[in-house]
């Protein structure tokens, strides 16, 4: 099961990540409450072995924008959140990064129909923390899919036995406080996951 740890602003919590076994870390430089600029994403991003994907998270952004988060933070990859047009993503694979494509149960839930890596199938409202009806996905995205949307160490199991995802996403459900990463709280939610 691949494992997103996403929101992340601290070198301990990004420590704290890699040494539990995260397979992709997300900085969103975007607007949020966890919100980095892309100087700090890259000072985050150079704590990071190559074996864990960096992403940077944008919503709503132009690729122009995107491109220049990407080159000055250093990310290896990028997650286009909410209905981003094809031609976004076409026009940021010259970029080499990998591509994320972050929707809400009503989009194509195909991984590669915007030419994409990889696909996260999310609340209505990213970052919220709140939990949705998971089993309603079931069989049907394709592909390297995560599943985001009010997962926390608690209900991970439950969530992946409910929709089958080949990954999963977190954000708020590894927090004390919107924005405020937690150590104890990442290892619980891996552990959980692979425990
Ligand atoms: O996290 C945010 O604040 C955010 C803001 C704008 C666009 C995307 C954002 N997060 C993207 C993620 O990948 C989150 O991990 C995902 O939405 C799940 O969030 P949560 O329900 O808080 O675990």
């Amino acid at each position: 099961m691949y494992v997103k740890i996403c929101g992340l602003s601290e070198p301990e919590h990004v420590a704290a990540a890699v040494e539990a076994g995260a397979d992709a870390i997300g900085f969103v430089m975007t607007r949020s409450p966890r919100r980095v600029t892309p100087e700090r994403a890259a000072e985050l991003a150079a704590l990071v072995p190559a074996h864990v994907l960096t992403v940077g998270v944008f919503r709503g952004e132009d690729p122009t924008a995107v491109r220049a988060a990407v080159l000055a933070s250093g990310v290896r990859g990028v997650q286009l959140h909410g209905r981003h047009p094809h031609g976004d993503f076409t026009a940021l694979k010259d970029l080499g990064v990998r591509l994320v494509r972050a929707v809400d149960a009503q989009a194509e839930l195909r991984c590669g129909a915007y030419d994409e890596d990889l696909l996260i199938v999310d609340a209505p409202h990213a970052g919220s923390g709140q939990p949705w009806d998971w089993a309603a996905v079931r069989g049907r995205p394709s592909g390297q899919w995560m599943l985001a949307g009010g997962l926390d160490p608690a209900n991970v199991r439950e969530a992946i036995a409910a929709a089958g995802p080949w990954g999963v996403d977190v954000s708020s459900g590894v927090e004390t406080a919107p924005g405020v990463k937690d150590s104890a709280l990442i290892r619980a939610f891996l552990e959980a996951v692979r425990g």
